[in-house]
């Protein structure tokens, strides 16, 4: 009787034991980190700021002199601005590899615009992070037009159903929105750094790590070598992407945004407000999200920029500093493709 007891007593403590097991491993970051061998948010913080090389790689020894000294390679707040032949590919993915990385990429595809799809994501899959983990997230209203591509291993896709607009303003602005949901509601924790890429574009060389930052901005090819008050800026006081004649470092291109998840996050929610007070008072900026994007980096600094070999256009001639093209727009009927002028 007495050893039955004992039994049953045993059995409720190995219960109990085994229960708390559970919930501990559910909620406490430690048991969990232990058991999946995860990193902890704060030791994936440590990972990006330390640039950590292994032993025994060899590279050649970094050069004293500008390697280019045709073009700026740094901002006045040293962030670098990268040009081919400004880095070490070699040293940057044996830094970047080890990290295990991956690079959510946003592109919106609505109406007529889905037939870009096809040539962007079979250029990217040759060009684009790769030997990075990928995970495009594609929106658009048309799921069923989107593209069987084949993806290279560690690369996914994801089609997000998006309402269409009568105003290709719309669609193009509506990108910050989106963007930030799809952060906030999805990414934290799936992803370590986004892109946002416009679809009406090609890759045609090399994208890699060397495009990694904490905030990243590119230069727009069509005004790159004009002076600030050339800047296609918004002017009107009465919008919140004003910008001053006198003001301005750079016109920065809307499509390419890029960094890690909660920079973007700040900018993409910053540029949403700024676009919902906008319109409340019945203005938008004169080149949408742009423009706000363009006020954004004027107050909010770019910690790395990409020249405009990472946003050239198929239209423009090649100057002498521009050695490659990486990604570039590529001809379209305006208007045979957007919904309105
Ligand atoms: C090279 C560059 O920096 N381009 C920017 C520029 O003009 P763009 O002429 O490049 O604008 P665009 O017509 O390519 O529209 C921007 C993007 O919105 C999406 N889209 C647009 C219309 C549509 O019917 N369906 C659709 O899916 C698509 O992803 C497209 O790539 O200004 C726009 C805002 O005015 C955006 O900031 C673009 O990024
Ligand atoms: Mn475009």
């Amino acid at each position: 009787m007495r050893s039955g007891q004992n039994f049953c007593l045993f059995c409720l403590f190995i219960t109990c034991l085994f229960l708390g097991f559970l919930y501990f491993s559910f909620t406490s970051p430690w048991f969990s980190h232990v058991l999946k061998c995860k990193p902890t948010v704060e030791e994936k913080k440590n990972d990006y700021t330390e640039l950590i090389i292994p032993a025994g790689i060899s590279y050649p020894q970094p050069s004293l002199s500008n390697s280019r000294p045709d073009i700026a390679t740094t901002t006045r707040w040293l962030a670098p601005i990268v040009w081919e032949d400004s880095f070490d590919l070699a040293v940057i993915d044996n830094i970047y590899k080890p990290k295990n990385i991956t690079v959510a990429t946003t592109v919106f595809a609505v109406g007529k615009y889905v037939r870009f799809l096809k040539e962007l994501i079979e250029s990217a899959e040759q060009h684009f992070m790769v030997g990075y983990r990928v995970h495009y997230y594609i929106f658009t209203d048309l799921p069923d037009q989107v593209p069987d591509v084949k993806l290279g291993e560690g690369r996914h896709l994801t089609k997000i159903k998006t309402a269409s607009s009568s105003r290709w303003q719309e669609i193009s602005l509506r990108r910050m929105e989106m963007v930030e949901k799809l952060i906030e509601e999805e990414l934290l924790n799936k992803a370590d750094y986004i892109f946002s890429l416009d679809v009406d574009s090609k890759f045609y060389a090399h994208w890699g790590a060397e495009s990694l930052g904490d905030l990243v901005g590119v230069l727009h090819a069509w005004l790159f070598s004009m002076s600030r008050h050339q800047f296609t800026y918004e002017r009107r006081p009465e919008s919140q992407a004003y910008i001053p004649i006198d003001a301005g470092d750079y016109y920065y291109g809307g499509a390419v945004i890029g960094g890690r998840l909660d920079k973007v996050l700040k900018l993409v929610k910053t540029c949403r407000m700024q676009l919902d007070r906008d319109r409340a008072n019945k203005i938008e900026a004169v080149w949408q999200e742009e423009s706000h994007l363009n006020k954004y980096f004027l107050y909010n600094k770019p910690t790395k920029l990409l020249s405009p070999e990472y946003l050239w256009d198929d239209r423009k001639e090649k100057p002498n500093f521009m050695k490659v093209v990486r990604f570039s727009q590529v001809v379209k009927n305006y208007a045979e493709i957007r919904p309105n002028p």
